[in-house]
């Protein structure tokens, strides 16, 4: 299938939010589920050095990464071919990034130096900070003064990233492959630094993949499930995908806010308009995690079961 580059809105952060702004905001989470920020705050210096550090752990010998893998204890690395052939990751948890990243480092790379958790500790920290104040904004777009009311949902929302890298084959031909195949994200908004390579795709409601291209200093924000459920399918948590196209590695680091998991996610009735009914039961957060995560057809990298299968109303 073509695909055709989509131009999502930008917003700069730095500036006040403005009843134009607001609106464009609000189109895009309820049309894409996706937009842009810029003057996030977070320097290329920082992205530099996370690179620089997670290259050097991804080029590791497969054994000594597998020390983290899902037999470890630790269980922070995703080998090859779980999700895609091509696709590998580190998990870094929140809210103490620091130990979470040290728990990594110290199994593969026996390093008594401190950088790559000092500088996870801040990552994650300033994407916490970001999440906080998009999700603010976010709110804003439901109603007047409704983000007072519900900001309160979102108090025990905690944070965790994953460091993306994908190692195409050599011989990609006329065919792109898939890096990480169909998904939406378990979260309430997902946070995206892609590299220069691209290759981050959105599916329209008809079905079209739509190239992300990379934007200068931008960060891609996207919704997740558990915002779509709470929204009661206000906001669109779009399926989306990664290809790649040419030989060459791609980094990409993605940071989730997700609610806590004993959550009961249940659409408040201020989202719920006149004449409409709740699309989805109530669910615990957990329960939808451990369906997606254990079951067979919930699986990320598997096509399709999302929030609307485990707990969709049938209309
Ligand atoms: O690598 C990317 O650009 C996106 C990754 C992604 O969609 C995810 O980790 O959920
Ligand atoms: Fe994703």
């Amino acid at each position: 299938m073509s695909e055709s580059p989509l131009d999502l809105p930008v917003f700069d952060i730095s500036q006040p939010w403005t009843p134009s702004s607001l609106s464009a905001l609000s189109i895009a989470c309820r049309e894409w589920g996706f937009f842009h920020i810029t003057n996030h705050g977070i320097s290329k210096d920082l992205y530099e050095k996370i690179f620089l550090l997670s290259s050097h752990i991804f080029s590791l010998p497969p054994q000594v990464k597998l020390k983290a893998g899902p037999s470890s204890t630790i269980k922070t690395y995703t080998p090859q071919f779980i999700a895609s052939p091509f696709f590998e990751s580190l998990r870094v948890s929140g809210p103490d990034f620091f130990a979470s990243a040290k728990s990594s480092s110290e199994v593969l790379l026996n390093l008594s130096d401190d950088d790559f958790s000092e500088i996870l500790k801040e990552y994650g920290s300033r994407m916490v900070h970001l999440s906080k104040s998009i999700l603010e904004m976010i709110l804003m777009c439901l109603g007047p003064n409704l983000e007072m009311k519900f900001i309160s949902e979102f108090k025990n929302c905690h944070g965790y990233l994953r460091l993306n890298n994908y190692s195409p084959p050599e011989c990609i031909q006329e065919q792109e492959v898939e890096g990480l195949g169909m998904h939406t994200d378990m979260s309430c908004i997902t946070l995206v630094y892609q590299d220069e390579n691209g290759g981050l795709q959105v599916r329209s409601k008809e079905g079209k993949w739509m190239d992300i291209n990379p934007c200068e200093d931008a960060l891609v924000v996207n919704i997740g499930d558990l915002m779509q459920a709470w929204s009661n399918g206000k906001f669109r948590s779009s399926e989306h995908r990664v290809v790649l196209r040419r030989h060459a590695n791609r980094f990409s680091i993605a940071f989730f806010w997700c609610f806590e998991d004993e959550k009961v996610i249940f659409a408040p009735k201020e989202v719920v308009d006149e004449g409409e009914s709740r699309l989805y039961k109530p669910f615990i957060c957990l329960d939808y995690l451990r369906f997606r995560e254990s079951s067979e057809k919930g699986k990320f990298e598997k096509v399709g079961f999302t929030v609307k299968h485990f707990a969709g109303n049938e209309i």
